[in-house]
């Protein structure tokens, strides 16, 4: 969760929790769906959650944002542009056209697949993965994957919402995960 230095949580996190909407059900029974367009229609919690990001990766030597189709291009760009960092969209398959390595991953709901340009992340590249949530931890898994495959040095991964509960994060193999929120 994102903290001050004195260890309390920063005043905006509430706002950003606040303007998250949660969707029993969706898209199938059982699921707590968390609705990020919601936060996106308030532009107060919407700029909040960027400048936390970038308040926290500024100057930190990150070369690369990779994120994840298609809620980590909403987050991902923005804090790009703001740290001087590329952007790299790790796509679903079949969208790319040019030469490609694949991941397969298993989600809390199906299986599905990333797929990174070859050529868009050098060895020596300095990596942050950049998606609105982390479940299973799956998806986060299969970026960081592409990201090592290309020679980049993942530096930490960074969601605007965490599902505790499925324990996402063990799966990460102890790369460090940032979050802002934990669900609803
Ligand atoms: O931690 P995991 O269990 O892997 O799940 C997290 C992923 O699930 C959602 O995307 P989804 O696959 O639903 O695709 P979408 O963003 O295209 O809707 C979410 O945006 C993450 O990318
Ligand atoms: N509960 C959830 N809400 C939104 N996106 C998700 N992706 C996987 N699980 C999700």
């Amino acid at each position: 969760m994102a903290c001050g230095k004195d260890g309390e949580q920063d005043s905006r996190i509430g706002g950003i929790a606040a303007s998250i909407r949660v969707v029993p059900d969706f898209p199938k029974k059982g699921i707590m769906f968390q609705d990020i367009t919601t936060l996106l229609l308030d532009p107060k919690a919407f700029k909040n959650t960027v400048d936390l990001f970038v308040e926290r990766y500024i100057g930190k030597d990150v070369s690369v944002v990779a994120g994840i189709e298609a809620r980590g291009f909403i987050f991902g760009p923005p804090i790009a542009l703001a740290i001087g960092a590329k952007f790299v969209p790790l796509r679903k398959p079949r969208k790319l056209p040019g030469e490609v390595i694949s991941e397969k991953y298993v989600l809390e709901y199906g299986t599905d697949c990333l797929e990174m340009h070859v050529g868009a992340v050098q060895p020596g590249d300095h990596a942050l993965v950049v998606d609105d949530l982390i479940a299973t931890g799956g998806t986060l898994c299969a970026a960081m994957n592409l990201l090592e495959r290309a020679g980049a040095e993942v530096v930490e991964c960074a969601c605007v919402i965490e599902l505790p509960e499925l324990k996402g994060r063990e799966k990460l193999n102890g790369k460090p995960l940032y979050v802002l929120v934990e669900s609803r």
